[in-house]
């Protein structure tokens, strides 16, 4: 079984917790449409011809392109949930969650949403910069709906999460931008939200801030809130949400596993296009599409499934013109290993089946923890044109990344192997296998803790 991940537990509990009315956001084929002026004058022209050209009794014409910022989005999430939402720049999620919070309207669909909906979008957003902190705190509260009393009650437990000490009595135009997204978490997350919706404002926070805010996610989702969050951090999504969508020219292309979606989030970044499953569609409304190892290999000595360690959960995706059908961890000289010793090197091999020449083979690895963090991460076209760069003709081939210094710390790690095509400086995925093994590091020599055992020496000497 896949280790837990953290927070794995609560999750769980979560889910036997929620029953299917507990609904806190509903949206149904929600689109938004902007109009695109591509003159100044087109905008006047949009305003006065249409109604000459109706009145002449003339088909009126449009001076505007239409452009679909949202199309056809449905969407439930229940309380108690944390949903991430990811994708590339311009895709949509910005305008999805100001939708959500009232501040754009759409062009068609509905949404619903339960109980008290607290936002936390472009920085300072809802902040008068010329207001000192504690009167946009008052504003602000004003505005969620509390009355000045309940403001009154919480205004203690905002500015001491917030922190930013003397500066709540001054004007928010004097804040550092760190300030600004503290004072407005704190407002967002203090106020007893049902719904909190955040786009990407952690991100300017500290480390240490973050972490606060992420804890207080926890709190509220303990007492049923629901949380939105629009980020860029493929680690955040894994960690700390509890499935997530992936957006792209405004539309959902993919629901699912935090994991699941970060990956291909991912590749989507490098612009690889993905290639449809044949038995699939990413689009199907299940939250159990992806992360389920599909048995899609057409190669019938697939041995992968069958060996110690393989991770029912991986995810699997490429158009298959070369199959991973085998793997094989050594170390220690013991071939097939489970578990592995920090410090000791380590040989990962795949073997290849290929259904066709391939020119420009490439064989990648990656570690991650079961969070999804990466550890390490490398391919052959890191390597100034070595054997590796030969053609995988059809037929077998073994790869073997050898690992020589490795000191990855004591815990669990999930193994990533692919191999892709080189195709006039694309990368064409043939069988990308994510977080396809679990490997356990022991670390018999240092109590050390952490991802990566540094072999730390300590001396101590006597100065007077
Ligand atoms: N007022 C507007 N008029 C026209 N187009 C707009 C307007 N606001 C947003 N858009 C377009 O809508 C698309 C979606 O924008 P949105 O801000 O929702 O994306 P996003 O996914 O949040 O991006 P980012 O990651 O960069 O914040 C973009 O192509 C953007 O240019």
């Amino acid at each position: 079984m896949l280790p837990s991940a953290s927070g794995g537990f609560r999750k769980l509990e979560r889910g036997l917790r929620m029953s299917s009315d507990d609904i806190a956001i509903r949206i149904s084929n929600l689109s938004k449409c902007y109009f695109i002026y591509d003159r100044s004058q087109d905008r006047l022209k949009q305003y006065l011809y249409p109604r000459l050209q109706k009145l002449m009794g003339r088909q009126p014409k449009n001076y505007f392109r239409e452009f679909w910022a949202l199309r056809d989005i449905s969407l439930e999430v229940k309380k108690g949930e944390i949903v991430g939402i990811i994708g590339r720049n311009g895709s949509g999620k910005s305008t999805l969650l100001q939708i959500i919070c009232g501040i754009l309207t759409q062009t068609s669909g509905t949404f619903e949403t339960k109980g008290r909906v607290a936002a936390l979008l472009e920085l300072g957003s809802g902040f008068n910069p010329e207001f000192t902190g504690r009167e946009n705190v008052y504003m602000n509260g004003a505005i969620i709906g509390l009355s000045k009393e309940e403001i009154d009650a919480r205004f203690d437990d905002i500015t001491a999460f917030a922190d930013i000490g003397e500066f709540i009595e001054q004007p928010i135009k004097m804040y550092s931008s760190g300030m600004v997204v503290r004072l407005a978490f704190a407002v967002s997350a203090c106020v007893e939200p049902d719904i909190l919706i955040v786009d990407e404002a952690l991100a300017v926070g500290d480390a240490k801030f973050q972490a606060k805010c992420f804890r207080r996610f926890e709190e509220l989702v303990s007492r049923g809130a629901t949380i939105l969050f629009v980020t860029h951090s493929t680690e955040q999504v894994v960690r700390h949400c509890d499935w997530a969508l992936l957006l792209d020219k405004g539309q959902i292309v993919m629901r699912g596993h935090s994991r699941d979606i970060v990956n291909a989030y991912l590749d989507m970044l490098f612009g690889v296009e993905r290639v449809k499953r044949p038995d699939s569609d990413l689009k199907t409304k299940n939250l159990q599409i992806a992360g389920n190892a599909q048995n899609i290999s057409r190669f019938e000595t697939d041995k992968f499934e069958n060996r110690a360690g393989y991770n029912t959960y991986e995810f699997r995706w490429g158009n298959h013109d070369a199959e991973i059908f085998d793997f094989c961890i050594s170390s220690g000289g013991n071939l097939n290993v489970t578990r592995i010793e920090t410090g000791q090197p380590v040989i990962m091999t795949i073997w290849v089946k290929f259904h066709r020449r391939v020119e420009l083979p490439i064989y990648g690895l990656t570690i991650k923890t079961p969070d999804g963090v990466t550890v390490f991460g490398s391919n052959s076209r890191d390597f100034d044109n070595g054997p590796l760069f030969l053609a995988g003709e059809r037929g077998i081939c073994k790869v073997s990344f050898t690992l020589r210094n490795q000191h990855l710390g004591a815990g669990e790690y999930l193994l990533s192997f692919g191999v892709a095509e080189e195709q006039a400086g694309e990368i064409v995925p043939l069988d990308r296998r994510y977080d396809a093994v679990c490997l356990q590091v022991l670390n018999h020599s240092s109590r050390a803790f952490g991802l990566v055992d540094c072999s730390m020496n300590v001396e101590v000497t006597a100065v007077s």
